[in-house]
């Protein structure tokens, strides 16, 4: 069926010397040999490169190209690939593309060669997941994190707890099928507590674990606050090494957030720059101060900037007490002038302006977030937000079976929860899957992927 083989370019849209057509399915080797001008692509081997040129219906030459022929299932989606490689012009790749989808293979939808290499089997979701990880990553961390997960670590995590909970689910099974059968251990609810309760102590273990992942991938939302004038545009830009924010003496200078993405010891942080909060008139300024406030709510980390040149001021009192509940480094900027301020409290001693303290806020902020001392079982983690709410999900249920438990109800009702349990840990490898679970994720990769 020419439908099942779909085609589309791998390679950013741009220019560049190369860009790579893409293409697989059962016709995918016959129906490149129509465009192809070259050596016959059908009597090629497996895994072969060869030169020649892409050609329109009348023999005219679009393009000189390499083309790849990569045989199932030892490929990328397990099905019978070709690849074209073109001159990287944005025109020239469209019209390759184009005339490859003359011969009737189907565009390819975004993700729908690595659904392909999940749906046949080569991957599961958690790798599959683990590839677009691996695109995205902006540090070595998460580039790190993304591999173990390409590699399979966090599938077979989740299959061995799986694989635990279906034993358990298995004797449960025997003894209501075959009560009189001897063999089978008297699977009452007080002999599954333990196992349940080990099986729901390893999932919270997998969860405190997911912190140190979830920063690795994700970054950390990091606001810079204080009161107008105190130097947080110009930390921002001493933090950049660029003079991204406009700094001026004037109070309420910033007027808008201004963000920015700073690597930190490979943690990536999305600063924000917000307004210096004080009581206003300025329409313009309160809308600045009231996006302040909310990117205080919304951080992970705060940076709470105090001028130690001046006396503590009302500002800073409200402010060091409305982020006293969250993460956050106290840093006393300006300590190139005589210090003024009066104020009995830990603060990071630093200048912006001559740079003294900066790598002293650098290290805190890499020991606030405990990411000091990184090994190489830290990159074995769970670090994705989907992953981590089914792991919750599965603890919900897991608890409900301990209440079950509990009250003594009839086993039967118990094992219903266990095997909620067992399906809700199925959605992360895709070994269960609601079809929509699946074309939700899969729309969400890039176009070529
Ligand atoms: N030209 C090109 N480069 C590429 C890819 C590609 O598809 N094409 N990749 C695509 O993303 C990445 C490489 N990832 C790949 C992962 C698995 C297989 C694959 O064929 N796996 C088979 C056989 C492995 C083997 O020969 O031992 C398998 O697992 O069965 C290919 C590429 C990055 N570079
Ligand atoms: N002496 C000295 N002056 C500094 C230092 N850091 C900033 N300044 C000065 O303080 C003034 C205010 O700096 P900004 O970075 O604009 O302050 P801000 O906190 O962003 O101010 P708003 O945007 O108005 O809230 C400027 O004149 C800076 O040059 C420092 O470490 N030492
Ligand atoms: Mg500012």
């Amino acid at each position: 069926m020419i439908y099942d083989t779909i085609a589309a370019i791998a390679t950013p849209f741009g220019t560049a010397g190369i860009a790579i057509i893409r293409i697989s399915g059962s016709e995918s080797i016959r129906l490149a040999n129509q465009v192809f001008k070259g050596r016959n692509l059908l009597k090629m081997k497996s895994h072969t490169v060869t030169y020649g040129h892409i050609t329109d219906k009348l023999g005219n030459v679009i393009d000189e190209v390499m083309v790849t022929v990569m045989k199932a299932p030892k490929t990328f989606t397990a099905e019978d690939t070709v690849e074209i490689s073109c001159h990287g012009g944005i025109l020239v790749t469209q019209k390759v593309l184009e005339r490859v989808l003359e011969t009737g293979i189907k565009l390819a939808e975004p993700g729908e060669f690595s659904k392909r290499a999940y749906v046949n089997g080569r991957i599961d979701l958690t790798q599959a997941e683990a590839i677009m990880d691996l695109i995205h990553a902006k540090n070595e961390n998460a580039m790190k994190l993304a591999l173990s997960g390409l590699r399979g670590d966090i599938k077979k995590g989740i299959e061995n707890i799986r694989g635990e909970l279906l034993n358990i689910i298995a004797q449960i099974e025997v003894n209501i099928d075959y009560p009189e059968y001897d063999d089978a251990t008297t699977m009452g609810n007080e002999l599954i507590k333990p196992e349940v309760i080990e099986i729901r102590q390893k999932l919270i273990r997998l969860l405190d674990d997911s912190n140190k992942g979830k920063i690795m991938r994700e970054g950390v939302k990091t606001a810079i606050v204080g009161k107008p004038n105190v130097g947080k545009s110009s930390l921002l830009n001493a933090l950049l090494n660029e003079e991204r924010a406009i700094v001026t003496d004037i109070e309420g200078t910033t007027r808008d957030t201004i963000e920015a993405y700073i690597n930190i010891g490979n943690i990536t942080l999305n600063l924000i720059d917000t307004a210096g909060i004080r009581e206003t008139i300025d329409v313009v300024e309160k809308i600045g101060v009231d996006r302040s406030k909310k990117a205080i709510d919304e951080a992970e980390l705060i940076i709470l900037v105090l001028d130690q040149s001046r006396k503590i001021s009302k500002e800073d009192i409200e402010l060091l007490d409305a982020t006293k509940d969250k993460k956050r480094i106290i840093v006393g900027n300006k300590n190139d002038l005589s210090k003024a301020i009066d104020l009995d409290i830990h603060m990071l001693s630093l200048s912006t302006l001559t740079k003294e303290g900066l790598m002293d806020l650098e290290k805190e902020i890499v020991k606030v977030l405990g990411m000091e001392d990184i090994q190489e079982k830290d990159f074995n983690v769970i670090s994705n937000m989907r992953h981590i709410g089914k792991i919750k999900e599965t603890i919900q249920s897991l608890d409900d079976v301990l209440n079950a438990i509990m009250i003594d109800m009839p086993i039967d009702m118990t094992e219903i929860d266990l095997k909620k349990a067992w399906q809700t840990l199925g959605e992360i490898t895709g070994d269960y899957h609601p079809e929509d679970l699946i074309s939700e994720l899969f729309s969400k990769f890039c176009l070529g992927k």
